[in-house]
Protein backbone atom coordinates (compact mmCIF):
# COMPACT_ATOMS: atom_id res chain seq x y z
CA UNK A 1 0.00 0.00 0.00
CA UNK A 2 1.38 3.34 -1.10
CA UNK A 3 0.74 6.18 1.54
CA UNK A 4 0.37 9.75 -0.20
CA UNK A 5 1.19 12.68 2.11
CA UNK A 6 -0.11 15.90 0.47
CA UNK A 7 2.10 18.49 1.52
CA UNK A 8 1.09 22.37 1.16
CA UNK A 9 3.95 23.81 -0.89
CA UNK A 10 4.85 27.45 0.70
CA UNK A 11 6.57 30.36 -1.13
CA UNK A 12 8.52 32.66 0.65
CA UNK A 13 9.64 36.22 0.01
CA UNK A 14 13.56 36.94 0.77
CA UNK A 15 14.68 39.89 0.25
CA UNK A 16 18.29 39.73 -1.81
CA UNK A 17 20.75 42.86 -1.24
CA UNK A 18 21.50 42.83 -4.88
CA UNK A 19 24.96 44.75 -5.53
CA UNK A 20 24.39 48.14 -7.56
CA UNK A 21 25.55 47.90 -11.46
CA UNK A 22 28.10 50.41 -11.70
CA UNK A 23 29.13 51.57 -15.29
CA UNK A 24 32.60 52.68 -16.16
CA UNK A 25 34.51 54.81 -13.82
CA UNK A 26 35.87 57.97 -15.18
CA UNK A 27 38.02 60.33 -13.42
CA UNK A 28 36.91 63.93 -12.87
CA UNK A 29 39.17 66.63 -11.95
CA UNK A 30 38.44 66.35 -8.20
CA UNK A 31 37.09 62.77 -8.19
CA UNK A 32 34.82 60.70 -10.66
CA UNK A 33 31.90 59.82 -11.76
CA UNK A 34 30.12 56.74 -12.49
CA UNK A 35 26.91 55.43 -14.01
CA UNK A 36 24.95 53.23 -11.77
CA UNK A 37 21.98 51.36 -13.38
CA UNK A 38 19.15 51.12 -10.97
CA UNK A 39 17.14 47.52 -9.94
CA UNK A 40 13.64 46.83 -10.46
CA UNK A 41 11.75 48.68 -8.17
CA UNK A 42 14.24 51.34 -7.40
CA UNK A 43 14.46 55.45 -8.45
CA UNK A 44 17.25 57.86 -8.41
CA UNK A 45 15.31 58.79 -5.04
CA UNK A 46 16.34 56.11 -3.60
CA UNK A 47 20.31 57.13 -4.30
CA UNK A 48 19.71 60.65 -3.22
CA UNK A 49 18.75 59.39 0.36
CA UNK A 50 21.56 57.66 0.56
CA UNK A 51 24.72 59.57 -0.98
CA UNK A 52 26.22 60.33 2.76
CA UNK A 53 26.35 56.81 3.40
CA UNK A 54 28.04 56.76 0.47
CA UNK A 55 30.36 58.61 0.68
CA UNK A 56 31.62 56.89 3.47
CA UNK A 57 31.41 53.78 2.40
CA UNK A 58 33.86 54.75 -0.72
CA UNK A 59 35.64 57.04 1.47
CA UNK A 60 35.63 60.44 -0.43
CA UNK A 61 34.56 63.62 0.51
CA UNK A 62 31.32 63.67 -0.95
CA UNK A 63 29.01 61.95 -3.19
CA UNK A 64 26.36 63.82 -5.55
CA UNK A 65 23.65 62.61 -7.57
CA UNK A 66 23.85 64.43 -11.10
CA UNK A 67 21.76 63.58 -13.83
CA UNK A 68 19.06 60.30 -13.97
CA UNK A 69 17.53 58.92 -17.22
CA UNK A 70 15.32 56.03 -16.72
CA UNK A 71 16.98 53.00 -15.14
CA UNK A 72 20.21 55.00 -14.46
CA UNK A 73 21.79 57.44 -12.27
CA UNK A 74 24.57 59.23 -12.51
CA UNK A 75 27.11 59.77 -9.44
CA UNK A 76 29.61 61.95 -9.23
CA UNK A 77 32.36 62.19 -6.26
CA UNK A 78 34.57 64.20 -4.42
CA UNK A 79 37.60 62.85 -3.62
CA UNK A 80 38.37 66.23 -1.27
CA UNK A 81 36.74 68.92 -0.47
CA UNK A 82 37.22 71.93 -3.13
CA UNK A 83 35.94 74.45 -0.54
CA UNK A 84 38.67 74.21 1.96
CA UNK A 85 40.84 76.94 -0.01
CA UNK A 86 39.07 79.42 -2.52
CA UNK A 87 41.33 81.12 -4.80
CA UNK A 88 39.47 82.13 -7.99
CA UNK A 89 40.01 85.82 -8.25
CA UNK A 90 37.29 88.10 -8.19
CA UNK A 91 35.73 88.83 -11.24
CA UNK A 92 33.58 91.29 -12.69
CA UNK A 93 31.85 88.98 -14.93
CA UNK A 94 29.38 90.84 -17.73
CA UNK A 95 27.33 93.48 -16.53
CA UNK A 96 25.86 92.92 -13.29
CA UNK A 97 27.28 89.87 -12.77
CA UNK A 98 30.20 89.16 -10.55
CA UNK A 99 32.09 85.87 -9.32
CA UNK A 100 31.43 85.59 -6.03
CA UNK A 101 32.97 82.18 -5.11
CA UNK A 102 33.26 78.78 -5.96
CA UNK A 103 30.86 75.96 -6.07
CA UNK A 104 31.61 72.13 -4.50
CA UNK A 105 31.41 71.09 -8.12
CA UNK A 106 34.90 73.24 -8.71
CA UNK A 107 33.12 75.69 -10.97
CA UNK A 108 32.77 79.28 -9.96
CA UNK A 109 29.60 80.54 -8.63
CA UNK A 110 28.43 84.30 -10.22
CA UNK A 111 25.39 87.05 -8.76
CA UNK A 112 24.03 87.32 -11.93
CA UNK A 113 21.30 89.96 -10.76
CA UNK A 114 20.00 89.98 -14.74
CA UNK A 115 19.41 86.25 -14.36
CA UNK A 116 18.59 86.50 -10.37
CA UNK A 117 17.39 89.84 -9.99
CA UNK A 118 16.89 89.52 -5.89
CA UNK A 119 18.50 87.40 -3.39
CA UNK A 120 18.29 86.93 0.02
CA UNK A 121 21.33 86.14 2.37
CA UNK A 122 20.56 85.15 5.86
CA UNK A 123 23.54 83.77 8.16
CA UNK A 124 24.71 83.72 12.04
CA UNK A 125 26.74 86.16 13.26
CA UNK A 126 30.48 85.30 11.61
CA UNK A 127 29.08 83.35 9.31
CA UNK A 128 30.15 85.36 5.92
CA UNK A 129 27.80 87.47 5.05
CA UNK A 130 29.50 90.58 5.02
CA UNK A 131 32.53 89.16 3.75
CA UNK A 132 30.02 88.44 0.48
CA UNK A 133 28.97 92.03 0.41
CA UNK A 134 32.78 92.54 0.25
CA UNK A 135 32.66 90.54 -2.70
CA UNK A 136 30.16 92.14 -4.02
CA UNK A 137 31.68 95.79 -3.97
CA UNK A 138 34.47 94.24 -5.65
CA UNK A 139 32.85 92.49 -8.45
CA UNK A 140 30.64 95.80 -8.77
CA UNK A 141 32.66 99.10 -8.09
CA UNK A 142 33.86 99.20 -11.85
CA UNK A 143 30.73 98.49 -13.49
CA UNK A 144 28.38 101.47 -14.65
CA UNK A 145 26.34 100.44 -12.19
CA UNK A 146 24.89 102.56 -9.30
CA UNK A 147 25.02 101.17 -5.65
CA UNK A 148 22.64 102.07 -2.64
CA UNK A 149 23.00 100.91 1.04
CA UNK A 150 20.53 100.25 3.99
CA UNK A 151 22.41 99.44 6.93
CA UNK A 152 20.39 98.91 10.39
CA UNK A 153 23.72 98.55 12.08
CA UNK A 154 24.16 102.33 12.34
CA UNK A 155 26.33 102.55 8.83
CA UNK A 156 29.11 100.68 10.41
CA UNK A 157 28.39 97.89 7.13
CA UNK A 158 29.19 99.95 4.84
CA UNK A 159 30.01 103.37 5.40
CA UNK A 160 33.77 102.35 4.55
CA UNK A 161 32.68 101.95 0.55
CA UNK A 162 30.20 105.14 0.79
CA UNK A 163 32.59 106.40 -1.97
CA UNK A 164 31.06 104.24 -4.43
CA UNK A 165 27.50 104.99 -3.15
CA UNK A 166 25.00 106.71 -4.23
CA UNK A 167 23.03 106.83 -1.00
CA UNK A 168 23.23 104.82 1.96
CA UNK A 169 20.68 104.91 5.00
CA UNK A 170 21.33 103.92 8.20
CA UNK A 171 18.08 104.72 10.24
CA UNK A 172 14.76 103.51 9.59
CA UNK A 173 13.46 106.94 8.71
CA UNK A 174 15.86 107.15 6.58
CA UNK A 175 15.14 103.89 4.83
CA UNK A 176 11.48 105.02 4.19
CA UNK A 177 12.33 107.60 2.31
CA UNK A 178 15.19 106.22 0.47
CA UNK A 179 12.62 103.02 -0.95
CA UNK A 180 10.20 105.72 -1.61
CA UNK A 181 12.89 107.73 -4.27
CA UNK A 182 13.35 104.04 -5.51
CA UNK A 183 9.64 103.83 -6.00
CA UNK A 184 9.57 107.05 -7.72
CA UNK A 185 12.78 106.05 -10.04
CA UNK A 186 10.75 102.69 -11.19
CA UNK A 187 7.96 104.65 -12.22
CA UNK A 188 9.63 107.06 -14.18
CA UNK A 189 11.54 104.39 -15.66
CA UNK A 190 7.95 102.64 -16.35
CA UNK A 191 7.22 105.97 -17.96
CA UNK A 192 9.91 106.07 -20.00
CA UNK A 193 9.58 102.03 -20.92
CA UNK A 194 5.67 102.97 -21.75
CA UNK A 195 6.46 105.89 -24.25
CA UNK A 196 9.35 103.58 -25.91
CA UNK A 197 6.37 100.08 -25.83
CA UNK A 198 9.15 98.42 -24.11
CA UNK A 199 8.59 96.20 -21.11
CA UNK A 200 11.91 96.51 -19.77
CA UNK A 201 15.02 98.41 -19.55
CA UNK A 202 16.84 96.28 -21.57
CA UNK A 203 14.79 96.16 -24.83
CA UNK A 204 16.80 96.55 -27.96
CA UNK A 205 14.20 99.60 -28.69
CA UNK A 206 15.17 101.53 -26.25
CA UNK A 207 18.03 103.70 -27.73
CA UNK A 208 21.12 103.17 -25.86
CA UNK A 209 21.31 106.97 -24.28
CA UNK A 210 17.96 106.36 -23.06
CA UNK A 211 18.61 103.26 -21.48
CA UNK A 212 18.85 104.41 -17.36
CA UNK A 213 21.81 103.40 -14.71
CA UNK A 214 21.35 99.68 -13.32
CA UNK A 215 20.70 100.13 -9.33
CA UNK A 216 21.81 97.57 -7.06
CA UNK A 217 20.40 97.51 -3.68
CA UNK A 218 22.10 96.01 -0.81
CA UNK A 219 20.23 95.62 2.60
CA UNK A 220 21.91 95.13 5.74
CA UNK A 221 20.50 93.23 9.08
CA UNK A 222 16.59 93.11 7.52
CA UNK A 223 15.29 92.27 10.74
CA UNK A 224 15.85 95.56 11.88
CA UNK A 225 13.46 97.43 9.29
CA UNK A 226 10.61 94.97 10.91
CA UNK A 227 11.62 94.83 14.42
CA UNK A 228 9.37 97.54 17.02
CA UNK A 229 10.49 98.99 20.13
CA UNK A 230 7.50 100.88 20.69
CA UNK A 231 4.86 99.54 18.34
CA UNK A 232 2.50 102.35 19.20
CA UNK A 233 4.88 104.91 17.47
CA UNK A 234 6.84 102.82 14.94
CA UNK A 235 3.82 100.67 13.29
CA UNK A 236 3.38 103.54 10.64
CA UNK A 237 6.93 103.61 10.00
CA UNK A 238 7.34 99.63 9.81
CA UNK A 239 4.56 98.80 7.70
CA UNK A 240 6.11 101.67 4.74
CA UNK A 241 9.35 100.36 4.63
CA UNK A 242 7.91 97.09 4.56
CA UNK A 243 5.44 97.83 1.77
CA UNK A 244 7.44 99.81 0.03
CA UNK A 245 10.55 97.35 -0.09
CA UNK A 246 7.72 94.73 -1.19
CA UNK A 247 7.02 96.95 -4.38
CA UNK A 248 10.14 97.31 -5.31
CA UNK A 249 10.71 93.88 -5.30
CA UNK A 250 7.77 92.76 -7.38
CA UNK A 251 8.39 95.81 -9.94
CA UNK A 252 12.15 96.24 -9.57
CA UNK A 253 13.25 94.07 -12.01
CA UNK A 254 11.88 94.94 -15.27
CA UNK A 255 13.22 98.70 -14.15
CA UNK A 256 16.67 97.86 -13.78
CA UNK A 257 16.64 97.93 -9.62
CA UNK A 258 17.89 95.12 -8.23
CA UNK A 259 18.08 93.63 -4.00
CA UNK A 260 20.33 91.63 -2.60
CA UNK A 261 18.53 91.71 1.40
CA UNK A 262 21.03 90.04 3.94
CA UNK A 263 19.99 88.94 7.48
CA UNK A 264 21.05 86.75 10.43
CA UNK A 265 17.47 86.21 11.34
CA UNK A 266 14.31 85.63 8.70
CA UNK A 267 11.49 84.36 10.38
CA UNK A 268 7.80 84.67 9.91
CA UNK A 269 7.56 86.14 13.11
CA UNK A 270 8.59 89.45 11.78
CA UNK A 271 5.62 89.60 9.93
CA UNK A 272 3.37 89.01 6.96
CA UNK A 273 5.56 91.29 4.54
CA UNK A 274 8.95 89.25 5.09
CA UNK A 275 6.95 86.45 3.97
CA UNK A 276 5.94 87.68 1.22
CA UNK A 277 9.35 89.62 0.42
CA UNK A 278 10.93 86.32 0.75
CA UNK A 279 8.44 84.90 -2.14
CA UNK A 280 10.22 87.80 -4.73
CA UNK A 281 13.38 87.01 -3.56
CA UNK A 282 14.33 83.98 -5.76
CA UNK A 283 18.08 83.31 -5.71
CA UNK A 284 19.01 82.14 -1.75
CA UNK A 285 22.23 82.12 -0.23
CA UNK A 286 22.72 80.32 3.35
CA UNK A 287 25.41 80.94 5.55
CA UNK A 288 25.59 78.72 8.30
CA UNK A 289 22.63 79.46 11.01
CA UNK A 290 21.78 79.35 14.53
CA UNK A 291 17.69 78.40 13.80
CA UNK A 292 15.90 76.67 11.43
CA UNK A 293 13.23 78.62 11.02
CA UNK A 294 16.08 81.01 9.10
CA UNK A 295 17.65 78.28 7.29
CA UNK A 296 13.64 77.20 6.29
CA UNK A 297 12.42 80.76 5.22
CA UNK A 298 16.11 80.40 3.21
CA UNK A 299 15.83 77.34 1.69
CA UNK A 300 12.48 75.26 2.81
CA UNK A 301 10.49 75.94 -0.26
CA UNK A 302 12.92 74.97 -2.68
CA UNK A 303 14.63 71.37 -1.70
CA UNK A 304 14.26 69.42 1.75
CA UNK A 305 18.40 68.14 1.00
CA UNK A 306 19.17 71.75 1.22
CA UNK A 307 18.30 72.23 4.66
CA UNK A 308 20.27 68.83 5.43
CA UNK A 309 23.20 70.55 3.91
CA UNK A 310 22.41 74.12 5.64
CA UNK A 311 22.77 72.24 9.08
CA UNK A 312 26.13 70.38 8.13
CA UNK A 313 27.86 73.87 7.38
CA UNK A 314 31.17 74.13 9.71
CA UNK A 315 31.58 77.11 11.64
CA UNK A 316 35.45 76.24 10.77
CA UNK A 317 34.45 77.02 7.22
CA UNK A 318 33.42 80.91 7.18
CA UNK A 319 32.20 81.90 4.18
CA UNK A 320 30.25 78.54 2.86
CA UNK A 321 27.02 78.47 2.06
CA UNK A 322 23.86 77.18 0.58
CA UNK A 323 23.03 78.70 -2.84
CA UNK A 324 19.96 78.60 -5.34
CA UNK A 325 20.61 80.44 -8.34
CA UNK A 326 19.22 80.68 -11.44
CA UNK A 327 18.54 76.47 -12.20
CA UNK A 328 17.12 76.26 -9.14
CA UNK A 329 19.48 73.29 -7.78
CA UNK A 330 21.37 73.90 -4.54
CA UNK A 331 25.14 73.65 -4.24
CA UNK A 332 28.12 73.84 -1.48
CA UNK A 333 29.17 77.24 -2.33
CA UNK A 334 31.96 79.01 -0.53
CA UNK A 335 32.96 82.64 -1.12
CA UNK A 336 36.23 84.08 -2.32
CA UNK A 337 37.64 85.98 1.01
CA UNK A 338 37.29 89.59 0.54
CA UNK A 339 39.10 91.85 3.62
CA UNK A 340 36.88 95.30 4.27
CA UNK A 341 40.02 96.84 3.00
CA UNK A 342 39.74 95.84 0.00
CA UNK A 343 36.59 96.37 -0.57
CA UNK A 344 37.26 99.72 0.61
CA UNK A 345 39.65 100.16 -1.87
CA UNK A 346 37.92 99.14 -4.45
CA UNK A 347 35.13 101.57 -3.82
CA UNK A 348 37.41 104.71 -3.77
CA UNK A 349 39.38 103.57 -6.55
CA UNK A 350 35.82 103.90 -8.41
CA UNK A 351 34.37 106.76 -6.69
CA UNK A 352 34.30 108.76 -9.90
CA UNK A 353 31.80 106.23 -11.10
CA UNK A 354 29.44 107.17 -8.91
CA UNK A 355 26.14 109.04 -9.77
CA UNK A 356 24.65 110.99 -7.77
CA UNK A 357 21.29 110.30 -5.73
CA UNK A 358 20.04 113.61 -7.45
CA UNK A 359 21.05 112.21 -10.90
CA UNK A 360 19.43 109.04 -10.39
CA UNK A 361 15.98 110.52 -8.94
CA UNK A 362 15.61 113.21 -11.54
CA UNK A 363 12.41 113.35 -12.59
CA UNK A 364 11.21 110.48 -10.34
CA UNK A 365 8.84 112.47 -8.39
CA UNK A 366 9.13 113.07 -4.48
CA UNK A 367 8.91 110.39 -1.58
CA UNK A 368 5.60 112.11 -0.98
CA UNK A 369 3.99 110.75 -4.08
CA UNK A 370 3.79 107.25 -2.76
CA UNK A 371 0.91 105.68 -1.96
CA UNK A 372 1.46 102.75 0.40
CA UNK A 373 -2.16 102.32 0.75
CA UNK A 374 -2.12 99.82 -2.36
CA UNK A 375 -0.32 97.13 -0.31
CA UNK A 376 -2.30 97.36 2.84
CA UNK A 377 -3.48 93.92 3.51
CA UNK A 378 0.77 93.60 4.38
CA UNK A 379 -0.21 94.73 8.00
CA UNK A 380 3.03 94.25 10.18
CA UNK A 381 2.36 92.72 13.72
CA UNK A 382 2.73 94.47 17.43
CA UNK A 383 5.71 93.52 18.64
CA UNK A 384 4.13 91.90 22.08
CA UNK A 385 2.64 89.68 19.37
CA UNK A 386 5.57 87.95 18.63
CA UNK A 387 6.53 84.66 19.83
CA UNK A 388 9.45 85.12 22.41
N1 LIG B 1 35.08 82.91 2.21
C1 LIG B 1 35.82 83.09 3.29
N2 LIG B 1 37.05 82.54 3.37
C2 LIG B 1 37.83 82.72 4.47
N3 LIG B 1 37.45 83.43 5.54
C3 LIG B 1 36.25 84.00 5.53
C4 LIG B 1 35.36 83.86 4.40
N4 LIG B 1 34.22 84.54 4.66
C5 LIG B 1 34.39 85.08 5.89
N5 LIG B 1 35.59 84.77 6.41
C6 LIG B 1 36.11 85.19 7.71
O1 LIG B 1 35.18 84.83 8.71
C7 LIG B 1 35.00 85.86 9.66
C8 LIG B 1 33.52 86.26 9.72
O2 LIG B 1 33.13 86.74 8.45
P1 LIG B 1 32.09 87.94 8.27
O3 LIG B 1 32.52 89.14 9.04
O4 LIG B 1 31.87 88.10 6.82
O5 LIG B 1 30.83 87.29 8.97
P2 LIG B 1 29.39 87.97 9.23
O6 LIG B 1 28.40 86.91 8.97
O7 LIG B 1 29.25 89.22 8.46
O8 LIG B 1 29.48 88.26 10.76
P3 LIG B 1 28.73 89.45 11.57
O9 LIG B 1 27.26 89.25 11.36
O10 LIG B 1 29.18 89.20 12.96
O11 LIG B 1 29.24 90.74 10.98
C9 LIG B 1 35.92 86.99 9.23
O12 LIG B 1 37.11 86.91 9.97
C10 LIG B 1 36.20 86.71 7.77
O13 LIG B 1 37.47 87.16 7.39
Amino acid sequence: MTLILKQKRRIRRVEVERAPRLGLIRPTKLGFRVSVRLHDGQTPEDYARVLDKLAHAWKVHSVRLVSWRPGKVTLVATLSDPLDRVSIPVLSDGLLRVRVGLLDTGTPFAIDFRAVPHWLNVGATQSGKSNLANVLIVGLAPQPVALVGFDLKGGVEFTPYQARMSALATERAECAELLADLIGIIKSRMALCRAHRVKNIWHPRLPESARPMPIVVLVDEVAELFLMADPKSEKEEVAAVATRLLRIAQLGRAFGIYLKICGQRVGSDLGPGVTALRAQLTGRICHMVNDDETAKMALGDMDAGALVAARQISPAMPGTAIVIGSEGRWHRMRSVHVTEEQAEAAAAEYAHLTPSWADLTRGAGSAGDVDDSEMDEFTIPDLEDLPV
